[in-house]
């Protein structure tokens, strides 16, 4: 059972994914230990705890790239199957911790590739080239521009994906993912290795896709971009679930401090560090005006 499920709140209606009992073991290692987490549709749920408490994993049972020990994962419904590609089928997109972009095709290229599960062109459509299959392969650019427009890199198309800046090739593996048209995304570590134009960028773009209807499962270390972000924050410490709810109630519960957050997060600055700005800037103007009657 999960430690702590009081400060949880009760699945949304039309609940998007639902992962139960999840546990996942590597010999005598239980990297995932008996997980419930559901993500309602329009939501946007954080997953956060310290390296090695069974994120990642818990993601890789998720997709069907590891088949859980224990439990069941569904998707609207439907126990979803242990194999990647149908759970992209089903719905399910995701982004990797290291990035795995094609790095020698087209930026436009490698939205392609993440649009063909949603193509029922056939090998031999491909091979005849007809009418048909010239029809879909405009239809499935065509929605991959508008994707690259999404994300704000349509006027680099042409580029080969290894040359952009690190920024941009986490935006064209969210582009790529999107591709598929989910229901529910799955973001690995969206923010690492940003500077913070680039995370505050990837937080309205995170934004811009759940007002287009995709709810988003998210793990990340940046606590700042979880809590401004997330509507249900859910903490796994050791593989276990050890509290869920609102940013508020994740940020001040002494448990996940103690576990996990250390010392209280600084979120917005506070009364006195707003004094002080205002005390400075009160100074630096009334010296100004001094300058100025000199
Ligand atoms: N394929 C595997 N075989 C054996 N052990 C594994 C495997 N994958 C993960 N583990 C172990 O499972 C545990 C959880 O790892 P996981 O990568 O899921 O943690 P995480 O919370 O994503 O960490 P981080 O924040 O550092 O990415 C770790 O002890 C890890 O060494």
């Amino acid at each position: 059972m999960t430690t702590d499920t009081t400060t949880s709140q009760a699945p949304a209606r039309d609940t998007v994914l639902d992962a139960t009992g999840v546990t996942m073991r590597f010999g005598g290692l239980t990297a995932v230990s008996d997980v419930d987490l559901t993500v309602g549709g329009g939501e946007i749920v954080g997953l956060i705890g310290p390296n090695g408490a069974g994120k990642t994993t818990f993601f890789n049972c998720l997709t069907g790239l590891y088949i859980p020990t224990e439990g069941t994962v569904s998707y609207r419904g439907k126990v979803l199957p242990h194999r990647s590609h149908l759970v992209t089928q089903a719905g399910i997109a995701r982004t990797f911790q290291n990035i795995r972009l094609f790095p020698n095709m087209t930026v436009l290229e490698n939205v392609l590739v993440g649009r063909h599960t949603r193509t029922k062109e056939g090998l031999v459509a491909a091979l005849l080239r007809g009418p048909r299959f010239k029809k879909a392969e405009r239809e499935s650019e065509d929605r991959a521009m508008e994707l690259l427009e999404f994300t704000g890199l349509a006027a680099k198309r042409d580029h080969i994906a290894r040359n952009l800046p690190y920024g941009e090739q986490r935006k064209l593996e969210i582009a790529r993912a999107l591709a598929s048209d989910p229901g529910l995304l799955l973001l690995d570590e969206p923010t690492a290795g940003m500077n913070p134009q680039e995370t505050r960028a990837t937080q309205d773009l995170v934004f811009a896709i759940r007002d287009q209807g995709t709810a988003v499962l998210v793990i990340e270390h940046d606590m700042r971009f979880i809590f401004n972000l997330c509507d249900r924050v859910a903490v796994l410490v050791q593989g276990r679930k050890l509290v869920e709810g609102t940013p508020a109630v994740v940020q001040g519960d002494e448990r996940v401090i103690a576990a996990y957050l250390g010392t209280p997060f600084e979120g917005e600055p506070g009364e006195e560090e707003l004094a002080e700005v205002e005390a400075a800037e009160a100074h630096s103007t009334a010296r100004t005006e001094g300058d100025d009657t000199a």
